[in-house]
């Protein structure tokens, strides 16, 4: 296997695990999966109503033990506990990171500032489910009295991405009253063609947003509002339609919400983190409020394991030491996610959110430049859409890409034997990575297929696979609330655990503030003004853009 090797320097294995690399075989994982029969019973770990299947990586007991011996020398246990424990883990905006209090199973007081959260959270809780018990028992009506049927959810990021995964992914755990609406983009074509199937008189507006200063947000919320005053909503019934959920509480009231209609959140969670928090209101409204906490249940006991199971059996820290071992020594500059679900068709979007606003990091909590690679390029999709588009490229490419496939056993809409074909086809792709076809075998089809042997070696090439290209397996018997939440929460620790071991700050999300402002300043010279002193490039779009109007 060749590898370009991508230092993870300041460990005592690091070049003992670039040599462990360099040397393994290019039939390795071929070999292991056929002769060594007790693998899956040593790689593989079941927690949560999860099964991790990490039989088909290139590891072995000597290998996996230098990764942990990484992760110790990163002084991960003590990261861990100083994560849960309220310690300002996020330096450079000195706060707390504590979205794990939000879906904790027990009563256990957390401090930020000599304050225990957890009475505030309870509080919370108790307003997100009496709004959903007024809006599922029709108390909550519209301005002309129609029940709510519908709930659009205005926000971006972090206050948009993973609520869409959750009511995609819980399609049939919906209640059946309420049918959720996303409006996230800037671009108008987003709320045009959401309110455009809309009655104002049965519609809920929630406008999630942590800051309420952010430009899409607040520029969707501006239309959402003159949408339901235009349809005959007088200013004193916008509150029927309006509910805000935010830290900025100043701001939503001065917006126009309705003070008992804004529900609180707290700095110490961070917006991409925020779908445990009120901001998940769409989803317990959409699945019902029980449903919604057990979503925190398996978010909850996810971090229970990963608090406590040893780092040897521990699943978010297996799944990020498993991405350091490809992302430095194997030059793996990226990471697909591929879920055999149609549910979780958009988890990547958010898992691209959590992990690369994350880790897509270039200095380290001190503030020094990293001397390494940092976060992974995530990207992937659902299967079995995959094996139609991008597959190719992971089986025959010339990169190292690991995969993840999150693949439930059952299906909640079962349609014939589709489901089985589904699965199968998942387990299949994973085998044809690890596995891949050589050369004798491609020899041996082709002539069985009646081939020349001419054509066969004009063909062959062409049609060998390599294999020994790694993935994980994520099983559950069926999607549901409880191991959705295990889910993302696995992803979310995953990804803290990959922050210690570069020692950058997780948390914070600073490289996405100059766009913003250079997009300030550039929208009024849309309209006018003088161009001169702009770059060729950039004075030239804008002519453009303005003879295009
Ligand atoms: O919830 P807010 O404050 O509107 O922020 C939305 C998103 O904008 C960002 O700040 C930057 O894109 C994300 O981190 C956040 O999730």
């Amino acid at each position: 296997m060749s590898s370009t090797l991508s230092p993870l320097p300041g460990f005592s294995v690091s070049g003992k695990l670039g040599e462990q690399a360099s040397q393994i075989p290019g039939d390795f994982l071929r070999t292991t999966m056929q002769q060594d029969s007790d693998r899956f019973n040593r790689y593989s770990i079941e927690e949560c109503g999860l099964l991790l299947d990490y039989t088909r990586h290139l590891i072995d007991d000597s290998i996996l033990s230098d990764l942990f011996t990484v992760a110790r020398e990163s002084k991960l246990e003590e990261a861990i506990k100083a994560q849960f424990s309220g310690e300002i883990i996020n330096n450079t905006e000195k706060r707390a990171v504590l979205h794990s209090a939000l879906r904790a199973q027990d009563n256990t007081p957390v401090l930020v500032d000599g304050e225990d959260i957890k009475p505030g959270i309870k509080a919370m809780r108790e307003q997100m489910k009496a709004i959903c018990e007024r809006v599922h028992s029709g108390e909550w009506k519209g301005h002309t009295g129609k029940t709510i049927r519908h709930v659009v959810n205005i926000g971006i990021g972090g206050s948009y991405l993973g609520l869409k995964v959750v009511t995609d992914a819980l399609h049939s755990f919906w209640q059946g009253q309420i049918t959720p609406h996303y409006v996230a983009n800037i671009d108008p074509a987003d709320i045009t063609s959401v309110l455009k199937n809309l009655n104002p008189e049965e519609t809920l507006f929630v406008i999630a947003s942590k800051t309420f200063t952010t430009l899409e947000t607040l520029a969707n919320a501006q239309q959402a509002r003159k949408w339901l005053l235009e349809s005959g909503i007088s200013e004193a019934d916008l509150a029927k339609h309006l509910i805000a959920v935010s830290c900025n509480i100043q701001a939503a009231t001065e917006f126009g919400v309705a003070e008992e209609n804004i529900l609180p959140l707290w700095d110490w969670v961070g917006g991409r983190y925020s779908l445990w928090s009120a901001i998940g209101l769409i989803i317990s409204l959409t699945i019902g409020y029980d449903r919604f906490e057990e979503l925190l249940a398996g978010a909850g006991d996810m971090d229970k394991h990963f608090q406590e199971a040893p780092l040897e059996k521990n699943m978010p820290v297996l799944m990020s030491m498993l991405g350091v071992w490809y992302h430095h020594f194997f030059d793996a500059q990226s990471h697909a996610v591929i879920s055999y679900d149609h549910g979780l068709r958009g988890l990547v979007d958010h898992l691209q959110q959590v992990d690369m606003e994350s880790n897509g990091k270039r200095v380290t909590k001190d503030g020094k430049t990293v001397s390494c690679n940092t976060g992974p390029i995530i990207w992937g999709g659902s299967g079995t859409n995959d094996q139609h588009a991008y597959m190719q490229l992971l089986h025959q490419g010339t990169r190292t890409i690991p995969v993840d496939f999150i693949m439930p056993a059952t299906s909640h809409s079962p349609v014939a034997d589709q489901h089985e074909w589904l699965f199968a086809n998942g387990l299949a792709q994973a085998n044809a990575l690890a596995n891949g076809r050589s050369i004798d075998e491609v020899r041996e089809e082709l002539a069985t297929a009646g081939k020349t042997v001419e054509e066969i070696e004009r063909l062959a090439p062409h049609k060998v696979i390599p294999g020994n290209r790694p993935c994980s397996l994520l099983l559950c018997k069926a999607l549901t609330p409880y191991t959705l939440g295990a889910i993302l929460a696995m992803y979310e620790q995953k990804i803290f655990v990959q922050s210690v071991i570069w020692q950058i700050n997780a948390f914070d999300q600073w490289g996405v503030e100059l766009g913003k402002l250079l997009g300030k300043q550039l929208y009024p010279m849309l309209k006018g003004g003088d161009l001169e002193l702009l770059d060729s490039s950039t004075r030239s779009v804008i002519e453009q853009f303005r003879k295009a109007q």
